[in-house]
């Protein structure tokens, strides 16, 4: 039996990390918490050979993703829960992932946070380019169709209560609603 995925979806800056965390800490079982920061952070990938431009991004961005994208599925597959924190960045993936994760018991939430809240988290982070949570503000939720949406300005222990609650009434998620959008 597969495990099950709880996808949070926003805004860099939107608090899909710290929402993780707190869910993480609440759900009755261990969930793991999957996320690309994880990838570039731990020392997966070679960001500083990226960041130089020694290496292209753009060439192995493609990988990158399909790579990250499978990895969820493998680990749904060996019957891991998981918090996926991920931005679906290219119109096509949506359609993409659907196909990818048929059957998995998946809960899709968007975190909606304010502009002015996300630059104002940005700015005091200081380890995101200026700008990034501007422009996904304004594209991010586009077309998207959530099973829940929680304010992403709430207090992330708040947030986790009110996901579990409704992830623990979820049916078929609107995620796999891919013609309707
Ligand atoms: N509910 C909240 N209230 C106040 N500050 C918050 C809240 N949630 C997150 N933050 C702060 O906002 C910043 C960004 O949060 P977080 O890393 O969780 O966002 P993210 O959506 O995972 O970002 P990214 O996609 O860029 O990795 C952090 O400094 C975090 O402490």
């Amino acid at each position: 039996m597969g495990g099950r995925l709880i996808f949070l979806h926003g805004a860099s800056s939107s608090g899909k990390s710290t929402l993780a965390r707190a869910l993480q800490a609440a759900l009755p079982e261990p969930f793991w918490h999957f996320s690309i920061d994880h990838l570039r952070d731990g020392g997966i990938v070679p960001m500083a050979r990226f960041r130089s431009g020694e290496f292209s991004w753009g060439a192995q961005r493609q990988a990158f993703f399909d790579g990250f994208h499978g990895m969820v599925g493998a680990g749904l597959a060996a019957g891991n829960d998981m918090i996926l924190e991920h931005i679906l960045e290219a119109p096509d993936w949506r359609g993409e992932l659907a196909e990818r994760w048929a059957g998995v018991d998946l809960f899709y939430v968007g975190l909606r946070t304010p502009l002015e809240e996300l630059e104002r988290r940005e700015a005091a982070r200081g380890d995101r380019p200026a700008g990034m949570a501007a422009e996904d503000f304004g594209r991010v939720h586009e077309g998207q169709r959530y099973d829940l949406e929680v304010d992403g300005g709430a207090a992330p222990q708040e947030n986790a209560r009110v996901v579990i609650e409704a992830w623990e009434r979820r049916g078929r998620s609107r995620f796999f609603e891919v013609g309707a959008v």
